[in-house]
C-alpha cells in the first residue's frame, strides 16, 4: 500500500526551508601522486592560480603559475562574470549557437579544475542544468565528432572484445562507485547517434554530483560502442566511433557481459546505471543484470517514478484524496522503454490502491504508438507491449489503432501523458480535446526530450487545453504568463529528481542490488515531497534549485527500504546494525554527511 501518511507529513517543509539546506563542507587532506606540472594539467587536483605559496613549495609548482594567489572565491567570480558577459554578448543569436558556446565555456572549466565547475554548476543548476543536460547535451552529442577536443570517461568497442578485463585497469581512478553506461542507440528523442551519445552519460553524471554528491573522482562515464546504424554518422568523415552497422543478438550481448564481469571484477560494489539503449535491449539487459549485478535502467525504472509521483501530485492538484487516483483514466502516448515503464509502475501502484485489483488498474490505462491505440487485436503486437493491449471489448468502442485525437475524444481523459520522442503531435485539435476532460484540472505531460520533441510546449498547452491544466514537460520551458496576474506553472518531469537519489542510496545502503522495493520507496518520497500549497498552484515536482535536498531525502527512502528487505550491508565505517537503528532523520543525516561538496582541500604528496 501507498503510505499515505508520509503526504501529510511532508507539509511541514516549506520551501523556504529546503532553500536553507547546505551540505557539510570540510574534506580532509587529498593525496596526490603527482608532482608539478602534471598537477596543472590533471583537472581532479588543479587549482590554478588558487594554489596557495606553502603547496606550490610542497608540490614543486613555485614557478609554474603567476606569483599571485587568488582565492577561490575570486576564481568563481571571476568565471561568473565571463559566463554572463558570454550571455550579454550572444543575446538574439539563435538557440543552437548560444546553447553550444555556454556548453564550450562549461565544458573547458570541466576539464581545467573539476572543483571550481562542480562548484559553479551546484551554485547555478537552475541556469546550467539545461546546458550541460537536456536539452543542449542533445544538440552536443549530435555534434559531438565536431566538437571533440578530449576524450571523457572510457570507450569500449566490439573491436575490444577479449580485452575488457584488462582495459578497466586503464582507468586512472582507485575507486569507482558510479557508472552511467550507453550504447548510445536511442540518445533522448534523437536516435540512434552511436559513439555520439558519450554526452549522455557524462551528463547524468554531471548531475550525479550536483545533485547526489557523489565525489567527481568516482564516477565514470561509458560508452560501449557496437556501430551503429544511423546511415548519416556512418557517412561522416569526422565520425568518431565503429564505422559498422550495430552487433545484434548474442553477439551484442556478449560484449555487454564482458563489460559487466569486468567492471564487477575490478570494483565489486559499483553501481551501473543503463542509460538510452534502444526498447529491446533496456529490457533484456534489465532482465539479464539486475539479479546479478548493482545496476538500473534509468529510462525504464527512474522515468516511471517520477511520473508515478507527477500524476499522484495531480490528483491532489485537484482537490481529491489520493485514493482517487484508482478513478483516474490515463492515457500513456509511446510504447517504448520509458512509457511501457511509466504504466508498468502506474498499473502497480493502482491495483496496490485498489485491493490488489490488477484488471482494474489495466481498465484505467490506455497505450498508443505510431500505429495507434494498442489492443489484443495488433497484428505483430509487441510481447513487451502485450500485458498492456486493450481487450476491445473495454475500449469504449474505440477501434485498434484509433488515433490519439479520437481516443481523447471519447475518453476525455484525466491524463494525456507523452513519452513518443515525436515533436508536436499533441496538436492545436488534441489539447483543445482535453478542455473536454472529465478532470477539473487535466494533466498534460509531455516528457520526451529534448525541447524540439516534446509533444507539445508548455505555451500552447495552457493556449489550447486552457488554464486549468497541470504542465509537465521532460525539459525546461518557462512559466507561461496566464494575463490577470495568474501564472500557468510549468514542471519539469524528468528523471533527474530520482536517478541520483537512487544511486547515492544504494551506495550508502551497501546492496548488491535496486529492488522494486527501494525504487518504490524513491517514488513515494518524491510524490510526498511537495505542500499542499505548492500544489493547489500546480507545481508538481520541487524546483531544480532544491535538488540536493530532494536527492538526500531520496537517498535515504532507498537507504531505508534497503534495510526492510534486510539487503543493506552498509557502507565504509557504518554497517549494517547501525543503519537499522536510524531513525528517519539519522538516515537523511547520514546521506547529507556523505555527500561530497566542492571546496579545495589541501593536497599530500605521496610516492
Ligand atoms: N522526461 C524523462 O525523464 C524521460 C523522457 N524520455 C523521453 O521519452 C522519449 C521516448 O523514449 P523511449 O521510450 O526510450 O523511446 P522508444 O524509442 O523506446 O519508444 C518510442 C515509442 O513512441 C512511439 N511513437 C513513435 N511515434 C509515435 C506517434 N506519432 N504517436 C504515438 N506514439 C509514437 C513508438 O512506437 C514507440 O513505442 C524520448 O524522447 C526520451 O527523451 C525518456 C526517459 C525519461
Ligand atoms: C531524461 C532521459 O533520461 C531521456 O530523455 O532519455
Ligand atoms: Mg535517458
Amino acid at each position: 500500500m501507498w503510505r499515505v501518511a508520509r503526504f501529510a507529513a511532508s507539509n511541514v517543509r516549506s520551501s523556504s526551508q529546503r532553500r536553507l539546506f547546505s551540505a557539510p563542507v570540510i574534506p580532509g587532506a587529498c593525496i596526490v601522486h603527482k608532482r608539478g606540472a602534471d598537477i596543472l594539467h590533471d583537472p581532479w587536483f588543479n587549482k590554478d592560480t588558487g594554489f596557495p605559496l606553502t603547496e606550490r613549495d610542497r608540490l614543486g609548482l613555485r614557478g609554474l603559475l603567476p606569483p599571485r594567489v587568488i582565492s577561490f572565491e575570486q576564481q568563481y567570480d571571476r568565471f561568473m562574470e565571463s559566463y554572463r558577459s558570454l550571455e550579454k554578448n550572444t543575446q538574439g543569436q539563435p538557440y543552437s549557437v548560444v546553447s553550444l558556446a555556454k556548453w564550450r565555456i562549461l565544458n573547458r572549466l570541466h576539464d581545467r579544475n573539476e572543483i571550481l565547475y562542480y562548484r559553479a554548476l551546484i551554485d547555478n543548476i537552475k541556469d546550467f542544468a539545461p546546458i550541460i543536460y537536456t536539452p543542449t547535451v542533445g544538440l552536443v552529442c549530435q555534434n559531438y565528432s565536431g566538437l571533440f577536443r578530449r576524450p571523457r570517461g572510457m570507450y569500449f568497442s566490439a573491436k575490444d572484445k577479449g580485452e575488457m578485463m584488462s582495459m578497466i585497469y586503464n582507468w586512472p581512478g582507485q575507486q569507482v562507485d558510479m557508472i552511467v553506461l550507453t550504447d548510445g542507440s536511442r540518445i533522448l528523442g534523437l536516435g540512434d547517434l552511436g559513439v555520439q551519445g558519450i554526452g549522455i552519460p557524462i551528463g547524468k553524471l554531471d548531475m550525479y554530483v550536483a545533485a547526489a554528491g557523489i565525489n567527481p573522482q568516482r564516477i565514470l562515464p561509458v560508452m560501449l560502442d557496437v556501430g551503429t546504424n544511423n546511415q548519416k554518422l556512418l557517412e561522416d568523415p569526422l565520425y568518431l566511433g565503429l564505422r559498422q552497422p550495430r552487433l545484434e543478438g548474442e553477439e551484442y550481448l556478449s560484449i555487454v557481459d564482458e563489460f559487466m564481469e569486468a567492471v564487477h571484477t575490478r570494483w565489486p560494489k559499483a553501481i551501473v546505471q543503463f542509460e538510452d539503449f534502444q526498447m529491446k535491449w533496456a529490457f533484456e539487459t534489465l532482465l539479464r543484470y539486475r539479479k546479478r549485478f548493482c545496476m538500473f535502467n534509468d529510462d525504464v525504472q527512474g522515468t516511471a517514478g517520477v511520473a508515478l509521483a507527477g500524476l499522484l501530485g495531480t490528483v491532489r492538484a485537484q482537490g481529491r484524496p489520493l485514493s482517487d487516483f484508482v478513478n483516474q483514466k490515463i492515457v500513456v502516448v509511446g510504447a517504448g522503454s520509458a512509457g511501457l515503464g511509466v504504466l508498468n509502475m502506474t498499473i502497480q501502484a493502482l491495483s496496490r490502491m485498489s485491493g490488489n485489483n490488477e484488471i482494474a488498474a489495466k481498465n484505467q490505462c490506455y497505450l498508443l504508438d505510431k500505429d495507434g491505440l494498442i489492443t489484443k487485436e495488433r497484428k505483430n503486437l509487441d510481447p513487451a507491449a502485450a500485458p498492456f493491449a486493450k481487450d476491445i471489448k473495454d475500449a469504449e468502442g474505440l477501434k485498434e489503432g484509433a488515433s490519439l485525437l479520437e481516443v481523447v475524444k471519447k475518453l476525455k481523459p484525466h491524463v494525456l501523458l507523452g513519452l513518443s520522442g515525436v515533436g508536436g503531435i499533441f496538436n492545436e485539435q488534441v489539447l483543445r480535446a482535453m478542455r473536454e476532460s472529465d478532470s477539473p484540472k487535466p494533466a498534460i505531460f509531455s516528457m520526451s526530450n529534448p525541447t524540439m520533441n516534446a509533444e507539445c510546449n508548455a505555451a500552447d498547452a495552457f493556449k489550447h487545453a486552457g488554464p486549468n491544466i497541470v504542465f509537465a514537460s521532460g525539459s525546461p520551458f518557462e512559466n507561461v504568463d496566464l494575463g490577470n496576474g495568474k501564472v500557468g506553472h510549468v514542471n519539469q518531469a524528468n528523471n533527474m529528481y530520482l536517478f541520483p537519489g537512487i544511486g547515492l542510496g544504494t551506495l550508502l545502503s551497501g546492496s548488491h542490488f535496486i529492488t522494486d522495493g527501494m525504487l518504490q520507496a524513491a517514488a513515494e518520497c518524491l510524490a510526498s515531497y511537495m505542500t499542499d500549497e505548492e500544489i493547489q498552484k500546480g507545481i508538481l515536482y520541487p524546483s531544480i534549485d532544491s535538488i540536493r535536498h530532494i536527492t538526500a531525502e531520496v537517498g535515504a527512502a532507498v537507504v531505508r527500504a534497503a534495510v526492510e528487505e534486510d539487503l543493506a550491508e552498509g557502507h565504509g565505517e557504518v554497517g549494517s546494525r547501525e543503519l537499522k537503528h536510524m531513525s528517519k532523520e539519522e538516515t537523511v543525516a547520514y546521506v547529507t554527511h556523505n555527500m561530497w561538496f566542492p571546496v579545495y582541500s589541501p593536497l599530500v604528496h605521496e610516492k
